[in-house]
């Protein structure tokens, strides 16, 4: 790809000393440099409370590097290049003090402004009225909006209702870094160029689709955050369900941003709802106690750092999902997620039914039908499982099941496979919204999830126990189970 002109942005980065900032977006931005896909007028502001002066913050950003990026990729003079594109403004977000001096600082040149927003959406509604404030809010200027957005649908408008009084929606990114993630970007490839699988991609030769989620970590210092929010806020609303969308969509009428929003809003708004006998049938909420990890004690989730010990946050989701349209009638998704798990995978698997008509051993009926398994990390890829005769003179016509396997990595020689953060900072800086998410997807997805949430808040019943280092409570085995299916064992 080349970087012109049009790509030359001031990003405004505010959080610029928060977690994020220093953990993942400096670090997104030093490889996009070191990639060339900086362009040369690209200039970064950071925007945080801390006084500091612009040499404070290129010290700051250079610290992080040198702890984030491996020693082997940190090159010195993109570094240098790097720094010198940053400086630093010390302002209360809440407060219009700071938004002039952002405004006289990027005033002088006419290159577009990306506001990123990497602090609490708390402060989202006061930064976009003080950038309108200043005159900071006007085409093509734009902001990018970090999760969670709010944590129920009317929170969630109250967020957007803000915003929308001072930025147009084309002007708005809102970030699901799932959708920055080059393995999930690849399931359109997968889905729209390959005859093979699109001719295929529906309820008469598929049979039910999984998405795993699973994280090896716990809350890691997050109680205050993640014990309001729980997997399903924190997971299902945003990651999982974009999965979902992408694996169920109609075909986009082209690859534009609005092609694909609209397709995948259609599959959030045909998802079943969940309630009453569907919802306890459906659904398994579970939370970890203590366990092992890779042979190492782990604290339970009420023993983390800052726990309450009454919280019944859940730490682990499975669902029975179902979407009532042409393309998915009786088809399940099973959707799980959850924290502390044995390892971590996210991983999609797409089961084909059977042929119409089974002419080989009885015992071998398992064999007998394809599985896509789509890894989106770690090890990025994808194994097509099928059904081959045994080889052998003795072997008769017995069948044998044996993997069609693509390593994104070994096939495509890629040296590192870039974060989700690098991706989704260029196609802002491109102003590309395909990756992003348009308000009435979240707040579709929030109108599923709020029913499950008060459906579960309604019935009382506590989240289901599971020791750390399991693939969470027996019931969510049963989940599946009761419809003769199993989840996919190679996880
Ligand atoms: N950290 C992560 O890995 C992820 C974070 N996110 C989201 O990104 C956002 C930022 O997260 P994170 O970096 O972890 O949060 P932090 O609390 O670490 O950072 C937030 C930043 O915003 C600043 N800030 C908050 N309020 C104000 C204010 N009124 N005036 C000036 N500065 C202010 C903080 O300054 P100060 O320190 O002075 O308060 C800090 O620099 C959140 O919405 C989070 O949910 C999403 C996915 C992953
Ligand atoms: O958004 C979030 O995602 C992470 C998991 O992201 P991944 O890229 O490591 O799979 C999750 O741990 C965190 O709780 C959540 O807020």
């Amino acid at each position: 790809m080349t970087v012109n002109s049009q790509h030359a942005c001031n990003l405004a980065l505010f959080g610029a000393m928060g977690d994020l900032s220093r953990r993942k977006l400096l670090k997104a931005l030093y490889y996009l440099d070191r990639a060339s896909l900086l362009h040369a007028d690209t200039r970064i502001i950071g925007l945080a409370r801390n006084s500091l002066d612009d040499q404070g913050f290129k010290e700051v950003a250079i610290e992080n590097l040198q702890r984030f990026v491996p020693t082997s990729e940190l090159d010195d003079t993109i570094l240098q290049r790097f720094v010198a594109r940053l400086s630093y403004i010390a302002l209360d977000m809440t407060e219009i003090t700071g938004y002039q001096l952002l405004a006289d600082h990027i005033a002088a040149d006419s290159k577009p402004m990306v506001a990123y927003m990497a602090t609490p959406p708390s402060v989202f509604g006061d930064i976009c009225a003080n950038l309108d404030k200043v005159g900071l809010s006007h085409l093509p200027n734009r902001i990018v909006l970090e999760k969670p957005l709010g944590k129920d649908l009317s929170s969630s408008q109250e967020i957007n209702d803000k915003v929308a009084e001072h930025f147009k929606e084309q002007q708005i990114y809102r970030i699901d870094h799932y959708l920055g993630k080059e393995t999930v970007q690849n399931l359109i490839a997968l889905r729209f160029a390959n005859n093979l699988f699109g001719s295929q991609w529906n309820q008469n030769h598929i049979d039910h689709v999984q998405i795993t989620v699973a994280e090896e970590v716990g809350v890691e210092g997050r109680w205050s955050y993640y014990d309001k929010s729980g997997q399903m806020r924190d997971m299902i609303q945003n990651h999982l369900l974009q999965l979902l969308c992408l694996i169920a969509m109609d075909p986009p009428y082209d690859l534009s941003a609005d092609s694909i929003r609209d397709e995948k809003l259609k599959v959030l708004r045909a998802l079943k709802p969940m309630t009453g006998e569907r919802l306890s049938q459906n659904s398994v909420r579970g939370q970890y106690v203590a366990g092992t990890q890779h042979g190492k004690a782990v604290p339970g989730y009420l023993e983390e750092e800052g726990a309450n010990l009454q919280s019944t946050t859940e730490t682990f989701v499975a669902l029975k999902a179902e979407i009532g349209n042409w393309r998915w009638a009786g088809v399940p998704f099973y959707l799980r997620t959850g924290k502390r798990m044995p390892s971590k995978v996210s991983e999609i698997i797409i089961q084909f039914r059977q042929q119409p008509h089974y002419i080989f051993a009885p015992d071998q009926r398992n064999i007998a039908s394809n599985k896509l398994i789509i890894r989106l990390q770690p090890d990025e890829g994808m194994t097509l499982q099928i059904a081959t005769k045994d080889q052998g003179l003795d072997k008769g016509m017995r069948l044998r099941s044996g993997p069609l396997e693509l390593n994104f990595s070994e096939a495509f020689k890629q040296d590192r496979i870039p974060d989700a953060y690098e991706r989704l900072l260029l196609e802002v800086m491109l102003g590309n919204q395909s990756l992003f998410v348009r308000r009435d997807e979240v707040e579709y997805a929030w109108r599923w999830v709020d029913q499950i949430i008060q459906g579960w808040e309604n019935s009382n019943e506590p989240p289901k126990k599971y020791q750390a280092g399991t693939w969470g409570p027996v019931s969510s085995i049963a989940l599946i189970s009761r419809d003769g299916r199993s989840w996919n064992e190679d996880a």
